[in-house]
């Protein structure tokens, strides 16, 4: 994020740091052609259904560690679960990362989420008809972005949401382009319209600022203004607003999507969820309660299939950093400007860690601690991304609403593991390659069922829709 300041890898791991300088402990592994390296075996493994055999081939050959060269710099990419590489410094980064995490974890965001979200999540559903095929993704992303903006900045759904939506799209189509910063280019557009929603933001700052507003936080914007540091400007702080968008903007509705994808194929699992959800909404319905987010929490099988969606999904496939100086970890020595590319997807993969590791089986984690750095979707150490919470009750707000009132026929979809992104890295300087490698489902379409298959329930005034023939009985 743009938020960091000057960062500095530090290997935190009593022990571990040795006298930097000496290169002659380089993981071994080979760097490939000059200049491209190996980016085009790394590349063409990724847009394969397996793109983790290009670690994989090099893990069986050298070992969890190795040394490799993909996007035009040398890079340690580790696979080793232990690695204690994404433990790294940066006081600015430390400050906003605390302040940004202690209110997306707080009981009165989580309840305003709650409320928005399932508002959010029923108007859109409202909208869909019997036998009408929907783009899942679509769907999910326009709720997910309207959820995130409310947390950041208290912006209702309206005009403004909608321009910010559409500059948005803009600025991010513009980050995965060519970097030639001309009228007419994907960058220049994508660069006025970042400035457009700055604007925006700035004036909401203003307009704070001028309503000398102290109050409680009731978003992050809130809680950031609020910030004696004075290190925080206006100008930075509505910077990184939009900022603030980018990590949760695609990864929360590829989840909820790869979940709906994961469960359309595991029908056993899909019933289990659904009674789970059922049960909950029934008793809900009779105590004549809304549902609040400690109830959503309270679904032990849904927060497991989130899980194992996360530990299948792999949406962040790694994370990117860049030695600022010579680092020595684990006996390896990482050269300064050197990259360290720590690749999760190969340890949620790894058949070692988890027992048939291609089989989506939530009933696992039952048994299995997911606090271990065996399960690191949302990354770990100073960077832990503090959108985590957020990011499980929205999806498990849309499962619940989802599988309680739909049933539904999964199009053939196919899983796109790499568009043109490149992994996160986070430099000295403070600036960010703020995209990732990600796993995006190119089209996740349902056909909700039609044919008299699918019923408004008639039993009950619960409102559901309920299916009553077919493979799945749940009723
Ligand atoms: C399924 C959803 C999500 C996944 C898988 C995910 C994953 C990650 C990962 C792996 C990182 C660590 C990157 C690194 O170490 O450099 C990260 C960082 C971050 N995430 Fe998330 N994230 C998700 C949702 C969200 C949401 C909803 C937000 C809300 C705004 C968010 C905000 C952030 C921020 C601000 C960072 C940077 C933290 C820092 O560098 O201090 N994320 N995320």
């Amino acid at each position: 994020m743009v938020i960091l300041a000057p960062i500095i890898i530090l290997c935190r791991k009593r022990g571990l740091r040795t006298k930097a300088g000496n290169r002659t402990h380089l993981p071994p592994g080979t760097l490939g052609w000059p200049f491209i390296g190996e980016t085009l075996e790394f590349i063409s493994c990724a847009y394969t259904a397996r793109p983790e055999s290009f670690v994989d081939k090099r893990r069986v050959k050298f070992g969890k560690v190795f040394k490799s060269h993909i996007f035009g710099s040398p890079t340690i990419v580790s696979t080793d679960a232990e690695s204690s590489i994404l433990l790294i410094n940066g006081s600015l980064q430390r400050r906003v990362h605390g302040l940004i995490g202690a209110f997306f974890k707080s009981p009165i965001l989580k309840t305003q989420i709650t409320q928005d979200m399932q508002k959010y999540v029923q108007e859109s559903m409202e909208s869909w008809e019997d036998d009408q095929l929907v783009y899942l993704q679509d769907q999910t992303k326009n709720i997910a972005f309207q959820i995130l903006v409310k947390a950041l900045i208290s912006l209702d759904p309206g005009e403004e949401m909608e321009f910010l939506k559409h500059q948005f799209q803009e600025f991010i189509a513009g980050l995965m382009s060519l970097p030639i910063n001309l009228p007419g280019t994907r960058l220049y557009k994508s660069l006025k319209a970042k400035k457009r929603m700055v604007k925006l933001v700035h004036k909401i700052i203003q307009e704070r600022r001028t309503n000398n507003m102290a109050r409680a936080p009731r978003d992050v914007l809130d809680v950031l203004l609020n910030d004696a540091s004075e290190q925080l400007t206006d100008d930075l702080l509505s910077d990184n607003m939009i900022d603030l968008m980018i990590p949760g903007e695609d990864s929360v509705p590829v989840l909820m999507t790869l979940a709906v994808k994961f469960l359309s194929d595991c029908p056993l699992a899909l019933q289990h969820l659904m009674e789970e959800n059922m049960k909950l909404k029934r008793r809900k319905h009779g105590l004549e309660e809304p549902l609040c987010w400690g109830d959503y929490m309270s679904l032990t099988f849904t927060q497991n299939v989130i899980t194992e969606t996360l530990r299948m999904g792999n949406i962040i496939i790694g994370v990117m950093r860049k030695a600022m100086k010579d680092v020595n970890i684990k006996g390896y020595m990482i050269p300064k400007g050197w990259c360290v590319f720590t690749y999760f997807r190969s340890v949620h993969l790894d058949e070692q860690l988890y027992e048939e590791p291609y089989k989506f089986n939530p009933w696992r984690w039952q048994e299995t601690d997911m606090g271990t750095s065996n399960f690191t979707p949302f990354g770990g150490g100073q960077r832990l991304c503090p959108g985590l919470d957020l990011a499980r009750l929205e999806t498990c707000i849309f499962l619940h609403h989802f599988v309680t009132q739909f049933s539904w026929e999964a199009e053939e979809d196919s899983i796109v593991n790499f568009p043109t992104k490149m992994p996160v890295m986070h430099t000295c300087g403070g600036t960010t390659d703020k995209s990732m490698p990600q796993m995006i489902p190119t089209k996740a379409l349902i056909r909700l069922a039609c044919d008299g298959y699918m019923h408004k329930c008639d039993q009950c005034s619960c409102g559901a829709h309920h299916q009553r023939t077919g493979t799945v009985t749940w009723q």
